[in-house]
């Protein structure tokens, strides 16, 4: 599908739109209008309105937006009938955790393999995924696993992340508090629970409800 681009604020919203909007019609509405959807995903309708506007997607006034129109829409414009396959790295508390959940309600998302240093571990599966070790990544990541979930110890993660760059992955979700430095051809997302929760906190402070 041929795509414009789009500001990067508005693609981080895109999956809290599409997984109401796949509620909504699993439902059967067949309708929504901008401060139904604002009201559902706390995003305020007129962002709303600006970001769909970017996909030429709109509303009419007084009707709303097309619920099926908007569910294909979305489907396609995050590559929603493709599906992602996830590598973890590192099954500790929080690596067990995910592949205990391993996005259930999400069917097009699934980490397939994981990665570890701990013998005991080895060999072992957690809700059908199986755990090998590190050394033999490179041997059996799957061609088609782009994306790396990483749970290992911050002291660890910028030696596992060059690893990861000698192979097929081109996206790490870095769970661990350590900045990582990556080559050009690898995006990283961090997600750091101490900087969410500061962020709220000043949030809270500065913007009071
Ligand atoms: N537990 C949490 O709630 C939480 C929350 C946010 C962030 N984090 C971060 O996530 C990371 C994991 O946390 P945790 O609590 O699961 O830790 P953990 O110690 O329980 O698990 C770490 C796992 O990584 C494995 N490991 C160690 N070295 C490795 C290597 N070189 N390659 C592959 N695997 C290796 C260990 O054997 C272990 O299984 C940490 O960086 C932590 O700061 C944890």
């Amino acid at each position: 599908m041929n795509q414009p681009k789009i500001p990067q604020a508005t693609a981080k919203r895109l999956p809290l739109y599409y997984r109401f909007i796949k509620n909504l019609s699993l439902s059967g509405k067949q309708r929504v209008s901008s401060a139904e959807l604002s009201e559902a995903v706390k995003v305020d309708s007129a962002t709303i309105r600006r970001d769909f506007s970017y996909f030429g997607a709109l509303g009419k006034k007084g009707y709303g937006y097309n619920v099926n129109y908007l569910l294909s829409f979305f489907r396609q414009t995050l590559d929603q009938d493709d599906l992602i396959s996830v590598a973890l790295i590192g099954v500790g508390n929080l690596g067990t955790a995910f592949l205990n959940y391993n996005f259930t309600k999400n069917n097009n998302t699934k980490i397939e393999i994981a990665f570890d240093v701990d013998e005991s571990k080895i060999g072992t599966k957690i809700s059908g995924v199986p755990i090998y070790h590190l050394d033999d990544m490179e041997k059996e990541l799957p061609e088609n696993v782009k994306l790396a979930i990483l749970t290992v110890p911050s002291h660890v993660a910028q030696a596992v992340t060059d690893r990861l760059a000698t192979t097929a992955i081109e996206g790490i979700l870095n769970f661990t508090p350590a900045r990582i430095n990556v080559p050009e051809h690898i995006r990283i997302h961090h997600i750091d629970l101490a900087v969410e929760l500061q962020t709220l906190v000043y949030f809270l402070k500065h913007y009071p409800k």
